[in-house]
């Protein structure tokens, strides 16, 4: 495999949105600043209802059942596997014709030590789906389980995009920001002087996931508002939108992490006790929510460029199809240019499951990126080793 020209990886993502497994498979040339990625093939397979279910029950909750989390391990390990061998025929493709799969695995808690707050632990992160379960019934090599390394070598096990993004989309010259709207924003800062040891990945805050968990309590049978058609017939609450600015982890510097574990519907009913707008209608919630989504990453942006500042922002997942959250974020960002990672020939629902794969050529072939010496980018390789006999 070290020796080929061309390897053929698939990466897999399943965020916190767990709408379903998104499968990429990708030729890889290369390695670190020389990798080039090909996407030849792209699906999300959706999750069904019920395993929507099953993975809600254990999903970011202090209280889950301990069994159904080890059921689940394996249970998603082999699920997983089933839904690529289902895109490879669906593809037309063997699984012989597979060098290795990259496998995220689905996050079920994440918890860095500014979340858990515990001084006894450290940071501390679990993907479950074991990565055995998918070599053993692939018979394709799988490295899985990514984050653990990242958490060893100082890390908060996220975000990981820093790592294929600078291999990936740095130009000299250009300043730019790898904007990805999945359950949470996360975004990559690329210098325009290529410098890796500025380079830096951070989660902002909500991207869809407060949205998300409001429709899935409010509209029974919805999972999210199909192009902000609730959260456009409301009008944003201001009251209500600087009650949702007041966590402590939105003035934290970056690069810093976080998840559903703080953004969730307690946290929106709280917001609404402190500035008395428990009586308002689901849509005006809906708006503010968009909004408050806009406004952390707007400000995030502008922590790192400055107001005046003109960066080129990529845009990638779920939250970039909101047309009333991305309308928000250009109308506070007016000097920045907008693009989608299409306009860089990755597609941008792929960009996550791309990263994997990217992560997984590295491991195998590459030398680690020096990133300097910073806290919360640590120049490692990332991933374990799964054989199918
Ligand atoms: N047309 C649309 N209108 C509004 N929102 C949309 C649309 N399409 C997708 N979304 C949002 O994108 C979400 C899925 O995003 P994505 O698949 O990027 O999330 P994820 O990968 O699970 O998240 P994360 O990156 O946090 O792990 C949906 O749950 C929904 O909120
Ligand atoms: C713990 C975890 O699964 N985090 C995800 C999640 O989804 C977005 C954001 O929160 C990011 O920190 C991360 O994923 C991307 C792929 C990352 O590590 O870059």
């Amino acid at each position: 495999m070290l020796e080929k020209q061309e390897r053929l990886i698939i990466g897999l993502m399943s965020g916190t949105s767990l709408d379903g497994l998104d499968i990429a498979l990708c030729a890889i040339q290369g390695s670190g600043a020389e990798t080039k990625v090909r996407v030849l093939e792209f699906s999300t397979i959706p999750y069904e209802n019920a395993l929507k279910a099953e993975v809600k029950s254990i999903f970011s909750r202090r209280d889950a059942d301990l069994q159904m989390v080890c059921l689940m391990n394996e249970k998603i390990g082999l699920l997983h596997a089933g839904m690529i061998l289902e895109a490879l025929s669906s593809w037309g493709r063997k699984p012989e014709e597979v060098d290795v799969i990259a496998s995220h695995g689905q996050t079920i808690f994440h918890a860095p030590a500014s979340l858990h707050g515990l001084t006894d632990y450290p940071n501390a992160t679990l993907q479950i789906g074991d990565g055995d379960h998918i070599a053993v019934k692939t018979g394709i090599i799988t490295i899985s389980d990514f984050r653990q390394k990242h958490i060893a070598a100082g890390g908060e096990g996220a975000p990981l995009a820093v790592y294929g993004d600078y291999l990936l989309f740095s130009k000299k010259g250009e300043d730019r920001i790898m904007l990805n709207i999945g359950g949470i924003a996360n975004f990559t800062y690329l210098p325009a002087d290529n410098d890796a040891s500025k380079v830096f990945s951070t989660d902002v805050g909500p991207g869809n996931t407060l949205m998300d968990q409001f429709i899935q309590k409010h509209y029974e049978g919805l999972y999210f508002d199909e192009n902000a058609a609730i959260a456009s017939a409301g009008e944003v609450n201001k009251d209500l939108l600087a009650a949702l600015m007041q966590a402590e982890f939105l003035n934290a510097d970056f690069p810093k992490t976080t998840g559903p574990e703080l953004f969730n519907l307690p946290y929106l009913e709280q917001a609404q006790e402190r500035s008395g707008t428990k009586g308002l209608r689901n849509e005006a919630i809906l708006a503010t929510l968009c909004r408050f989504s806009a406004t952390v990453i707007v400000a995030a942006v502008e922590k790192c460029f400055g107001k005046a500042e003109t960066p080129s922002i990529f845009m990638s997942g779920g939250g970039m199809h909101n047309p009333l959250l991305v309308a928000a974020l250009k109308n506070g960002l007016p000097n920045a240019a907008f693009y989608t990672t299409d306009d860089l020939d990755i597609n941008p629902d792929a960009k996550e499951a791309v990263l994997f794969a990217v992560l997984a050529n590295e491991t195998l072939v590459g030398e680690k990126t020096n990133f300097g010496n910073r806290e919360g980018v640590p120049s490692i390789t990332m991933g374990k080793i799964c054989l199918p006999e």
